[in-house]
């Protein structure tokens, strides 16, 4: 598999390597060894799997504190428009943001280290994304930033008009008053 850095310090995009016979196809989606070789120390403790229609934006989610989750993010079947957005205390790329789509067709995945917000945007039909995490889902250290925050001012790839969310996110704060800590 190949490791292509971002301009965002530890955000990897993942391409892996194809082996194609007359059957299909068959390659390593995820090998702890490579990652590691690549700097990248992984230790996933749960996988999430989840399906949406067109026009679904799911995010921008992290959680807080000892609860916050590295990702490593792939899609299925359908295309994505992945972002991340650096909440990283100090970060040279702080409230910078990254979008790449990742689709069943690039076969792309992409790494997030702890410290992001994270969300995507369906831009297929239907979509679904498999991702592993490092730490286990902790609702009570759950926060979230609204995707169309006028400051972050991420373009999702899906009209206003056709996005699909969820109450949740329709309530999160903006960038400017969610509370970093803790
Ligand atoms: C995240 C999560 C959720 N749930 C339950 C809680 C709700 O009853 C239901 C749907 O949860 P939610 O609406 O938060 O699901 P998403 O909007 O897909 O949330 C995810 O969206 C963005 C893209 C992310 O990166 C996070 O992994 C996660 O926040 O699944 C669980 O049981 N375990 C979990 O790990």
């Amino acid at each position: 598999m190949i490791f292509i850095d971002t301009y965002i310090s530890g955000v990897v995009i993942v391409e892996p390597t194809l082996h194609c016979d007359g059957r299909g196809y068959f390659f390593e989606s995820y090998n702890q060894r490579d990652f590691a070789a690549h700097g990248i120390a992984t230790d996933f403790v749960q996988d999430n799997q989840s399906q949406s229609v067109y026009g679904t934006i799911r995010g921008l989610h992290f959680q807080r504190g000892e609860h916050a989750q590295a990702k490593y993010i792939r899609v299925l079947s359908g295309r994505i428009r992945d972002v991340v957005v650096d909440l990283r205390p100090g970060s040279p790329s702080y409230g910078r943001h990254l979008t790449v789509d990742l689709s069943a067709e690039n076969l792309r995945g992409l790494y997030i280290p702890p410290g992001f917000a994270h969300g995507f945007a369906v831009l297929s039909e239907s979509a679904v994304i498999s991702y592993k995490c490092d730490h286990f889902y902790c609702r009570a250290a759950e926060g979230g930033i609204r995707y169309d925050d006028p400051d972050l001012d991420i373009d999702w790839g899906v009209p206003s008009a056709a996005a699909v969310l969820s109450d949740k996110d329709r309530a999160l704060p903006s960038f400017k008053e969610y509370q970093p800590c803790c």
